[in-house]
């Protein structure tokens, strides 16, 4: 009913370069797709395009089965939550909410019926007859979720609706979107964050858009898929330096030699390690780059390790982020250790790389496939539990 389809969707504003490249996405019927990347990649827009409140230059969107090109927002089946919230200020939280359905002529018992469900859903039966500005902005986003609601779209799109919020509210108001998306039986949500976290959190899927002038595909994915697979097995160097926080660090050196699941590797500090990684396609004496996440990272004489400098450290109690020397003085190797780690900067400390945890990257930043099983990785087991009943 509400599957999303884009097929080589193409944007380029004048002369400018494209914003949005070759676009070829298949969101599905009930599923949480997340729109994330760094400022300026063009999940906005390409949200926007969704909606139809952007043209698209080329290429086809389909909603349903029905291409969506040049059809006008309102008949497109579609709600859209604005950062903003984008409230009519001179109407009560239940005008605004029943505001859509008034248009397209909904007789008012079901206008009352359903801004009454929503209203509960959303816990404003309270704050119904307030004005917007009466209201706090975790309320004002609840009530701009609310009007999406009542319309009871096949398609859900939320730009950045979090972001004016403070952390806890955040939290909060995330989790409630999460629960009406799985109580909204047949609804497919698109969901825009520059929020790695919230993209993690609440997506089935992750659209990850490629940005920056170090990616020559500007505005083109650079990977489509389970938060858990974006994390664990990265396409390139742009993905695994984006998902994860502190971001992966990046340790530059030369294969040595490489078999269908171990590569061996001597950094450019000179030490030699090992990764399951199968970089057999690469000649010996290749330039890569080793990905250790400062999570997978650990201070410890393991069987496979390096010694390092610290130079300083991070206390934020429930862990200790140390900052190594990594051979490139204006890029420290971070590891994460526990909150009551202690290490002096200057003292020499044991890295340990167990070959499991280490990514691969060849000299254009393509990781080679790790050769860890996806059991051992938990990419296996399913990441969210079946959606409940619909909403009535
Ligand atoms: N009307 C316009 N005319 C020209 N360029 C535009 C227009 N709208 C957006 N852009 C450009 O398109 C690019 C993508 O913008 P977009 O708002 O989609 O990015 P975004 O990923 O959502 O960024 P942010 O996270 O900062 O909101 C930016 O470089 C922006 O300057």
């Amino acid at each position: 009913m509400a599957r999303i389809e884009l097929k080589k969707v193409f944007k380029a504003y004048g002369d400018h370069p494209p914003v949005i490249r070759d676009v070829n996405l298949d969101i599905g019927t009930n599923e949480f797709c997340v729109f994330v990347g760094p400022s300026g990649c063009g999940k906005s827009t390409l949200l926007r395009m969704v909606a139809g409140l952007e043209t698209i230059n080329s290429g086809e969107l389909r909603i349903g089965e029905r291409v969506m090109n040049d059809v006008a927002p309102a008949q497109r089946g579609v709600a859209m939550v604005f950062q903003s919230y984008a409230l009519f200020p001179h109407m009560t939280v239940y005008e605004n909410m029943a505001f859509g359905l008034r248009l397209s002529k909904v007789d008012e018992a079901s206008i009352q019926r359903r801004v009454g469900d929503a209203a509960r859903i959303l816990q404003l039966e309270p704050l119904l007859q307030r004005l917007p500005k009466a209201l706090s902005g975790g309320q004002r986003q609840r009530v701009a979720i609310g009007r999406a609601i009542v319309r009871q779209p096949g398609v859900f799109l939320f730009d950045e609706p979090l972001s004016n919020l403070d952390a806890a509210l955040r939290v909060q108001t995330r989790f409630e979107i999460a629960k009406i998306h799985r109580d909204f039986g047949k609804a497919s949500t698109v969901y825009v964050t520059h929020d790695q976290v919230e993209a993690m959190t609440l997506a089935d899927r992750i659209v990850l858009l490629n940005s920056g002038p170090a990616v020559a595909r500007d505005g083109s994915v650079a990977q489509f898929g389970a938060p858990l697979e974006l994390y664990h097995r990265p396409v390139n160097k742009f993905v695994a330096g984006f998902i994860g926080s502190p971001k992966m660090n990046f340790i530059d050196g030369t294969l040595q030699a490489a078999t269908a699941d171990l590569a061996t590797v001597v950094l450019n500090t000179g030490e030699t390690v090992q990764a399951r990684v199968n970089a057999s396609r690469l000649s010996a004496g290749a330039k890569v780059t080793l990905g250790l996440r400062p999570e997978d990272a650990e201070v410890g004489t393991a069987s496979q390790h390096v010694l390092r400098t610290v130079q300083w450290q991070e206390r934020l109690g429930e862990s200790t982020y140390l900052y190594l020397d990594s051979g490139a003085p204006s890029d420290p190797c971070v590891v994460k250790a526990p909150g009551n780690s202690f290490a002096r900067a200057g003292e020499r400390v044991a890295l340990s790389m167990p070959p499991q945890h280490l990514h691969l990257f060849d000299a254009d930043g393509l990781a080679l496939p790790r050769t860890i099983a996806n059991e051992e990785l938990s990419l296996s087991a399913p990441v969210q539990a079946p959606a409940s009943p619909a909403f009535a």
